[in-house]
C-alpha cells in the first residue's frame, strides 16, 4: 500500500548578482589559491582552454591524482565535539580532518570508513552554543551557523519545529533523520555531533561544511564559450552553440568529479541498507577543499527490503515511486542519473515549466531529451541509469554500484583514491581562513521567534530519543 508522503520544492531561485564569485568575477569552475591547491581537474575546468580544447577531452584528467594538502593548518569548523574544550582530540576528529581515513580498497570503499563513532562528552543544550547566522532554510526546518561557546569551533545547527513537523506528518521521517545520520560515518556524508530539545524546537548539531551548496556553484557555472567552440565547432551549429551559452553547466570532468563522490556515498549508504531517497544539489554541501558531503537525511531510511512512501524531490523522482509502487535502493540510481544530467545540461530531465503533476507525466513517460553536447559515455551511463525498467537499470543489478563505478564514463576514476579524498577538487570554495565564514552561503531573514522558550511540550513525547 502507497503512505501517503511529502513532496520537497526544488529550488529555484538565480544567483545573487552580487555575491563576489558571481560570474561576472570568474567562472565558479576556476580553481582558487585557497587551502594552497592545485587542483587535479584545473586543466579541465571551464575556461582553461588550452587543455580542455585537446588532452582533457572526456575528463582524463581525473587519472591525475594529487595528495591534497587538506592538513596544512587546523580546521577551525566541527571535526571535533562541541563540547570539547580541545585539550584531548577525539579519534572522530582526526578522521574527519582527513589525516587517518584508513586507506580503502577499489572494490570496498563502502565498508572502510564504517568503523569510527563519534564520541562526546554529553547531551548538548542551547547554552553551549552562540547562534550566528542563518545558512539554509528548508520545508521543515532551518539552519544556523553556530559557535561553541567550549572549544569556539563553528557548527551547523538544524532546527525543526515539533508543531511543524506533526502538522506536516514528518514525525517518522525526523527520527529516522537522527537516527539515519547517527549512525553513518564517511567522508562525503555530514557528521552529526548530537541532538537535543526544547519545549518547541528539535536541533540537530552537525559539522559546519563552509564550501556552499553545489546547487548555487551550478547555478553561477559557465560552460566557456571557447571551451565549447574549441570543442564542438566542427560539429555544432551556431545555433545550438548559442543556445548552450546560455545554460548554468559543468563540464565533463568536472560533473564527473561530483558524481563519483556522491556513487561512493550512495555505495556506503546501501552497503548499510540506508536509502538517501532525496538527491539533488541542494543538498550537496562543499568542504573548505571542495570535496563533496551530503546534508538532509530527512528523506533517508533503513530499508531492508522494499518500501512505498512517496516522499522526495518531484524533478529526482523515479517512476517506481511515482506509480506509487514499493521500491528500494534502485530509486538513488536513477536519482544519480538525474543529478548528472542535471550538472552536465543545466536543468533536469523531465523539468516542465508547469506543475509537478506535469512532471510525473513526464517521469512516466521515461522520454529523455540528450543534448548533442552530452559526451557519449555520459549519455550511455544516463540511460543506463535514467531507465524504468528496474531489471535494467544500473546499481540495481547483480553488481550494484560496482556496475556504475565500472562504467566507461568513469574509467579513469581511481576510487580508492577518490575514497581518500586524494583527488584534488575542481573548484576550491574561496573560504577566507575558515573561522566562521559563511560568505559561500545565500543571505535568508532571520528567524524571529526565541528559541529556548520554557512552557508546554505537548509533542516531546514524540521524539524521546532527541
Ligand atoms: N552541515 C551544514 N553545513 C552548512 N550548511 C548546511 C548544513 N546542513 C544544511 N545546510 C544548509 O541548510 C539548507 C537546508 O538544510 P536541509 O536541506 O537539511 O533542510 P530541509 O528542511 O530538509 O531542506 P529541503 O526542504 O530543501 O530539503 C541546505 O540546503 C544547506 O544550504
Amino acid at each position: 500500500m502507497p503512505t501517503l508522503g511529502f513532496l520537497k520544492k526544488k529550488k529555484t531561485k538565480e544567483h545573487d548578482p552580487n555575491s563576489p564569485t558571481s560570474p561576472t568575477d570568474s567562472s565558479p569552475v576556476t580553481p582558487t589559491s585557497a587551502g594552497g591547491h592545485k587542483s587535479s581537474l584545473t586543466s579541465a575546468s571551464a575556461n582553461t582552454l588550452s587543455s580542455t580544447n585537446s588532452s582533457n577531452k572526456g575528463g582524463e584528467t581525473m587519472l591525475a591524482s594529487h595528495t591534497t594538502s587538506q592538513l596544512t593548518s587546523a580546521p577551525r569548523s566541527g571535526g571535533q565535539d562541541p563540547l570539547n574544550d580541545g585539550s584531548l582530540l577525539s579519534q572522530a576528529e582526526s578522521q574527519t580532518n582527513g589525516s587517518s581515513i584508513r586507506p580503502v580498497s577499489t572494490t570496498s570503499a563502502a565498508s572502510s570508513q564504517t568503523a569510527a563513532s563519534r564520541t562526546t562528552k554529553g547531551k548538548y543544550s542551547l547554552t553551549d552554543f552562540t547562534l550566528k547566522r542563518t545558512l539554509g532554510t528548508g520545508s521543515f526546518g532551518r539552519v544556523h551557523l553556530v559557535q561553541s561557546n567550549h572549544n569556539q569551533r563553528y557548527y551547523a545547527v538544524k532546527v525543526l519545529k515539533k508543531a511543524q513537523v506533526v502538522k506536516m506528518k514528518q514525525v517518522e521521517h525526523t527520527n529516522d533523520e537522527r537516527k539515519m545520520l547517527q549512525k553513518v560515518k564517511h567522508a562525503f556524508l555530514v557528521t552529526l555531533w548530537g541532538t537535543f530539545q526544547d519545549s518547541k524546537n528539535l536541533y540537530m548539531v552537525m559539522d559546519f561544511v563552509e564550501g556552499g551548496e553545489l546547487f548555487s556553484l551550478l547555478r553561477k557555472s559557465q560552460v566557456s564559450d571557447l571551451d565549447y567552440f574549441e570543442y564542438h565547432y566542427q560539429s555544432y551549429t551556431l545555433i545550438e552553440y548559442l543556445y548552450s551559452r546560455q545554460e548554468k553547466r559543468f563540464p565533463n570532468p568536472v560533473a564527473k568529479f561530483y558524481a563519483a563522490e556522491v556513487t561512493l556515498a550512495l555505495d556506503y549508504l546501501h552497503a548499510q541498507g540506508i536509502i538517501y531517497r532525496d538527491l539533488k544539489p541542494e543538498n550537496l554541501l562543499l568542504d573548505r577543499h571542495g570535496h563533496l558531503k551530503i546534508t538532509d537525511f530527512g528523506f533517508a531510511k533503513e530499508v531492508p527490503d522494499i518500501t512505498w512512501t512517496l516522499c522526495g524531490t518531484p524533478d529526482y523522482l523515479a517512476p517506481e515511486v511515482v506509480a506509487s509502487k514499493g521500491y528500494n535502493k534502485s530509486v538513488d540510481w536513477w536519482s544519480l542519473g538525474i543529478l548528472i544530467f542535471e550538472m552536465l545540461c543545466g536543468f533536469t530531465p523531465f523539468w516542465d515549466g508547469g506543475s509537478p503533476m506535469k512532471i510525473y507525466e513526464n517521469i512516466l513517460r521515461g522520454k529523455v531529451k540528450y543534448p548533442p553536447y552530452i559526451h557519449p559515455d555520459a549519455q550511455d551511463l544516463l540511460q543506463r541509469l535514467i531507465t524504468p525498467d528496474l531489471t535494467k537499470r544500473l546499481g540495481n543489478l547483480h553488481g550494484g554500484s560496482k556496475d556504475v563505478m565500472n562504467h566507461a564514463w568513469f574509467a579513469e576514476v581511481t576510487w580508492d583514491r577518490l575514497a581518500k579524498k586524494d583527488i584534488d577538487a575542481p573548484y576550491v570554495p574561496p573560504v577566507q581562513g575558515g573561522v566562521g565564514d559563511a560568505s559561500q552561503f545565500d543571505k535568508y531573514p532571520e528567524e524571529t521567534e526565541k528559541y529556548g522558550e520554557k512552557g508546554p511540550d505537548p509533542h516531546g513525547y514524540l521524539f524521546r530519543e532527541f
